[in-house]
């Protein structure tokens, strides 16, 4: 009964319907229960034979199930598994429509990622191609701009040339006019001259009688003139002779007047010229103390007349503290190394009280020779002031008593002063050479005023070209520093320093109209770095505040990779054209001292030796 609790689950076993074999029954009778024999004989009406047995056995079995005791409780089983296969048959739909709709919400969210993904590529390939246009309108219209600007210089050209063209003949035909007029002139006055000899020759004895006659009435004019004048002088004379002979007999008839007269003479003399002495050596003193000299183009020194203009300037002047040499200043390390040894024995100098050693520093423009010199004495605590040579050598007559002025003014800072003479070349040249009096004269009142070592300034020179300078004043240098051109190092940190200066900070700062965009810095900076060869300190400067000044200058005022690329390739190009003028400029002056020089020396052979020379 186990199959009717559907324990074993195994098929059915209906063997008891199935028909017995021949040999155990007699079933054989009608034929269809024959051996195996008659199998192969049956006939063609088998096919319509039915074999009741099988639902004898089955309604048998009918009838059993029926009159067992267990028949309801199989049936309820039974039914009790169909309801079971239904449920199952049930969940399992469930199960499926689940899936289906799972597989449904993931088809949608793949779609619409795809979606996403396509409107992503979307904004990006329209931003790219707002970008292109962007530049494209950008170089368009620089395109333009540098159209505009050649044919301004054409038109330029065009109406310098007419102009200078006019301007020639309209001299020419003043010129012209000139002569016609001269000539004309002169046959006048030939024709007026002949015209009045001619008279002259005509009225000679006429005029000589006229003459003769005004002579005679001016002599005797002048001779009663003379006469009343002498009776008026004598008359006058002898009244104030009577006056003053009186006057005088009543004072030397005194002795304590003629004392006291005299006394006052003295004092007032005396008077005179001590007030003209002291007023003198009180201004002049006042002047070297107080007024800054002329000659000083910039001084961190500080007047009483400043403090009273600027007081808060002054107070922040007073309370900024001493920073750090190298501060901002950018060099090789060697240089770096010798510049800091120079800015301590300084800085120990002025504490020590002892004297001031001179320096030189030469190298090409821009290389932060100024720079480093107003460090200095910022760091040693110290005063700096900057002229420059050119100026001296302007002033002509001047030149010496401005000198005297500066060094006047230098000898009475308190602080101790570092002088920068910039551009030294300028007035400090060789005296040997082709140089006016006056800036000689100048020359000497410098290395009078320099001759001996000084506690009050410590003198910087600067110079581009130091192999001109005066033997004597290359002589008062203690130490010779050289500031050469940047190399990949340097430059890096340079455009690295300039960069943060004018485009970082006012960026951060927000305070300006300046963003700027997102980019890799660093490489940038390497990469500006690494086409700037051969620019100076000075020049690298002026390209980052060209980046500052172009981004100002564009629409969204947004700092990009490109402008900065870009505006330093053209700056290396306009570093080029620098150069190809300066070499040209140079080739010209060597070709002129070369012609000097073969000129020198062909005197010198041709002239004989000077016996006495003179200095
Ligand atoms: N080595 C440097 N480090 C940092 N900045 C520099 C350096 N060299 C030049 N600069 C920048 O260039 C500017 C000009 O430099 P500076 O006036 O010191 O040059 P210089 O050598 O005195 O030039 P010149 O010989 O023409 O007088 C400085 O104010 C600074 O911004």
């Amino acid at each position: 009964m186990s199959w009717l609790f559907g324990m074993n689950q195994r098929p059915q076993d209906f063997s008891q319907f199935v028909p017995p074999p021949a040999a155990a029954g007699g079933g054989g009778q009608d034929g269809s229960g024959g051996d195996g024999n008659d199998k192969g004989k049956s006939g063609p009406m088998d096919a319509y034979r039915f074999d009741s047995a099988a639902l004898e056995r089955a309604a048998k079995a009918a009838k059993d199930l029926e009159s067992s005791q267990y028949a309801k409780q199989a049936l309820d089983l039974t039914r009790m598994q169909e309801e079971t296969k239904q449920k199952e048959l049930i969940n399992t739909a469930k199960e499926m429509e689940l899936r289906i709709e799972g597989a449904k919400a993931e088809g949608k969210r793949i779609e619409q990622e795809e979606r996403r993904k396509t409107l992503q590529e979307q904004s990006k390939l329209d931003q790219q191609k707002s970008q292109y246009q962007d530049q494209l309108s950008r170089k368009r219209y620089e395109d333009q701009l540098a159209q505009q600007q050649r044919m301004n210089e054409d038109n330029l050209k065009k109406q310098e040339e007419s102009i200078s063209k006019q301007e020639a003949m309209r001299r020419s035909t003043i010129e012209h006019e000139l002569e016609q007029r001269h000539k004309y002139d002169m046959k006048r006055v030939e024709a007026e001259m002949g015209a009045k000899a001619r008279v002259d020759r005509d009225n000679q004895d006429l005029m000589l009688e006229q003459i003769r006659v005004r002579a005679a009435e001016d002599r005797e004019t002048m001779l009663k003139s003379l006469v009343e004048k002498r009776e008026t002088v004598l008359s006058s004379i002898k009244t104030a002779g009577a006056a003053i002979g009186t006057g005088v007999d009543a004072f030397l008839s005194e002795p304590a007047k003629i004392q006291a007269a005299v006394a006052g003479l003295v004092a007032l003399t005396a008077g005179y010229y001590a007030a003209k002495g002291s007023l003198a050596i009180m201004f002049r003193f006042v002047e070297a103390r107080l007024a800054k000299p002329s000659l000083v183009r910039e001084t961190s020194r500080i007047s009483p007349f400043d403090t009273l203009r600027h007081p808060v300037e002054t107070i922040k002047k007073i309370q900024k503290k001493p920073e750090d040499v190298l501060e901002g200043v950018v060099l090789n390390p060697k240089v770096e190394e010798r510049v800091r040894d120079i800015a301590i024995a300084t800085k120990n100098t002025k504490y020590n009280k002892g004297m001031y050693r001179n320096i030189l520093l030469h190298g090409p423009p821009g290389t932060g020779k100024t720079l480093f010199a107003k460090k200095l004495a910022m760091h040693s605590g110290m005063d700096y002031a900057i002229m420059t040579g050119g100026d001296i050598a302007l002033l002509g007559k001047e030149s010496v008593g401005a000198i005297h002025k500066v060094f006047d003014w230098a000898g009475t800072s308190r602080k101790g002063l570092v002088l920068f003479i910039d551009e030294a070349e300028g007035f400090l040249r060789k005296r040997h050479e082709n140089i006016s009096e006056e800036l000689r004269m100048a020359i000497s009142a410098f290395l009078y005023r320099t001759g001996t070592q000084t506690d009050k300034f410590m003198m910087v020179l600067a110079s581009n070209t130091p192999e001109v300078l005066d033997f004597a004043v290359v002589d008062r240098v203690h130490e010779p520093v050289e500031f050469p051109l940047p190399t990949m190092g340097e430059r890096e940190r340079l455009v690295r320093l300039y960069f943060e200066k004018y485009i970082l900070l006012p960026a951060s700062a927000g305070k300006r109209r300046l963003k700027v965009a997102d980019f890799d810095y660093s490489a940038a900076c390497s990469n500006v770095a690494k086409i700037t060869e051969g620019m100076s300190g000075r020049e690298i400067t002026n390209l980052a505040l060209d980046w500052q000044m172009t981004t100002y200058a564009s629409l969204e005022g947004v700092f990009t990779e490109a402008i900065m690329l870009r505006r330093a390739q053209a700056a290396v190009e306009h570093k080029k054209h620098k150069v190809s003028w300066r070499s040209a400029h140079e080739d010209k002056k060597s070709m002129f001292s070369a012609a000097v020089i073969a000129a020198v020396e062909e005197s010198a052979t041709t002239t004989p030796p000077n016996p006495q020379p003179t200095s």
